[in-house]
């Protein structure tokens, strides 16, 4: 199931804008990396052009190569929907589809890859997803009322549900908790220490407690200056880059003296 990540030398462009430069990265497998530093140096860019996200902006294209247990993502005959649903994805505001049920939502990424099944299968992979997301006792005598009844941490574990319910081997999560109370981060902190045993994680975020907590592996960004793109500075255990960083600047970062 989970995956690793080989990225290298990759350069992510916004049309002529070079927003993020010369990325070397190994994420392994079934662990959670963190990608930490300064608002605008590209941390979001480069989590979403591990599953072809940013293409969705026009002109938005990459340079190098992303493999996915040896796989590249960015392969003439790869589709993009395939790669989606191989690297699911996790956004800052939890987003379900307002209007749909809870048992909807979790199917609304099958739905998406034109699945036709049965009652009993559908109903099966609504449990599975939903206990996996830790929200199967919260929801399950109320599978048919909107996604939008739920508290926003319940939302944001919906979400989470609808993600893995088609089996990926990555998830990417971009600041999930930032828009959650700290009982609900909590939670989603406890969850994603459970999903690693099964998924590949990368998260982004702006927290470092955060990220010190729930993650295996830490990789530092940050900008080489005004109107230049971002780069990574380093990456590793989050152990040393928390105690013994190699450089200057992800000291700095860590301790809160600038970013
Ligand atoms: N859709 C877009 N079109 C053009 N440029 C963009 C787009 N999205 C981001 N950028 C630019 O790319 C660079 C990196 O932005 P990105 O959002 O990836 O940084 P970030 O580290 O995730 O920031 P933050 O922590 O504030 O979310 C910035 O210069 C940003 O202005």
């Amino acid at each position: 199931m989970a995956k690793s990540i080989d990225v290298s030398d990759l350069n992510i462009y916004y049309g002529d804008f070079l927003a993020v430069e010369g990325v070397n990265i190994a994420i392994p497998a079934r662990s959670v990396t963190a990608f930490i530093g300064p608002s605008g140096c590209g941390k979001s860019t480069f989590l979403r052009s591990l599953n072809r996200m940013h293409e969705v902006i026009p002109g938005a294209h990459v340079q190098g190569k992303v493999l996915i247990d040896g796989e590249d993502l960015y392969a003439d005959e790869m589709d993009p929907v395939n790669v989606r649903r191989m690297v699911g994805m996790v956004f800052q505001r939890p987003n379900p589809f307002p209007t749909m049920s809870i048992y909807d939502n979790v199917l609304a990424g099958q739905k998406l890859n034109s699945k036709r099944m049965k009652k009993s299968e559908s109903d099966a992979i609504v449990e599975r997803s939903l206990r996996s997301a830790g929200l199967w006792a919260e929801v399950k005598d109320r599978l048919s009322r909107p996604g939008s009844g739920l508290s926003g941490g319940q939302q944001q574990r919906l979400c989470i549900a609808r993600a893995i319910s088609v089996e990926p081997e990555v998830l990417l999560m971009d600041e999930p908790c930032s828009a959650l109370d700290p009982i609900s981060t909590s939670v989603i902190e406890d969850l994603i220490h459970e999903l690693k045993e099964k998924y590949t994680i990368v998260i982004v975020t702006h927290n470092m407690q955060q990220a010190a907590r729930v993650s295996d592996e830490t990789a530092f960004f940050n900008l080489s200056g005004v109107g230049k793109p971002g780069k990574l500075v380093e990456s590793g255990r989050t152990e040393k880059i928390f105690s013994n960083p190699d450089e200057e600047a992800t000291e700095a970062y860590i301790q809160g003296r600038f970013g």
